[in-house]
């Protein structure tokens, strides 16, 4: 089997007497979408946070394409491509929607990645932040600040500013949380594009089942910050371990 894009080994965290990932053993390969599901509370952000850097585990090992970078800080996780998705307070409130991508585009160039390495002019950064846009249909609103954005448009800023990172791990943590019908299609059709056409690996934490049963090729289950089921969507959610357990009346909830 080829190399994993991502592994955790072991890892773990602990709060005090608290244990809120319990040495999850994991790999993550290219061309994968993982759905991270679990109870409220199994650990499912701090996981997320523990990948992208956030907070640093008590134990264990995140690797990066074989590379160990469990002591790497954020930003550093960043350039090597850990790629979560913008929260809101990482976006410029008073820039343009134009420019928080163009931001993003001349960081990336800056630090040598090659996916924009072209584009030494700002026209054709501009252009390259165009396409973008228009990617995530966000192009009617390119001279908006971000702050000025709906909150579903500015969530699919979020995810422009990801794709203009073009990480080789992908982390949505709920990309469709308080969009309206109208707008999580647009998201969700995002990131199935970029499943499709791209050999990254995508993480998402979800609790949404129709949103997981359309993207995911994979679901792993936390609970109690353990490791408890890991397999193709429908094995798992059919698992008596899922059903009984934890997961049946929460996801059936929804
Ligand atoms: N910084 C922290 N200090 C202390 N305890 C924490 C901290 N972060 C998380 N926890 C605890 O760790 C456990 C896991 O929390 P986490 O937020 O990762 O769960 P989750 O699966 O993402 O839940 P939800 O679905 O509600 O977002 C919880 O019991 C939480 O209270």
């Amino acid at each position: 089997m080829t190399q994993p894009l991502l592994e955790t080994d072991g890892l773990a965290v602990r709060f005090g007497g608290h244990v809120a990932v319990d040495a999850v053993t994991c790999s993550f390969h290219a061309g994968e979408l993982t759905a991270i599901v679990g109870p409220n509370g199994a650990g499912k952000t701090t996981y997320f946070n523990l990948i992208s850097g956030q907070i640093t585990a008590t134990a264990g090992r995140v690797r990066l394409m074989g590379e160990d970078i469990t002591r790497a800080g954020i930003a550093e996780r960043c350039k090597k491509g850990i790629g979560r998705a913008f929260q809101l307070t990482n976006l410029f409130p008073d820039l343009s929607v134009l420019e928080n991508v163009r931001l993003v585009i001349q960081a990336k160039q800056n630090k040598g990645f090659s996916l924009f390495s072209m584009a030494d002019s700002h026209t054709e950064i501009t252009m390259a932040a165009m396409a973008i846009l228009e990617r995530v249909r966000l192009d009617p609103w390119k001279d908006q600040t971000a702050a000025e954005l709906s909150h579903g448009n500015q969530r699919k800023l979020e995810v422009a500013l990801l794709i203009a990172l073009d990480p080789m791990v992908y982390m949505f943590d709920e990309p469709t949380a308080g969009m309206s019908v109208d707008e999580a299609p647009v998201v969700l059709d995002l990131i199935a594009e970029l499943k499709a056409e791209t050999n990254r690996t995508i993480l998402l934490v979800e609790h949404k089942m129709d949103v997981i049963r359309t993207l995911a090729d994979r679901i792993i289950v936390l609970h109690n910050g353990a490791l408890v089921a890991d397999g193709p969507p429908a094995e798992v959610m059919a698992s008596d371990i899922v059903q009984e357990a934890y997961m049946g009346r929460e996801l059936e909830d929804v």
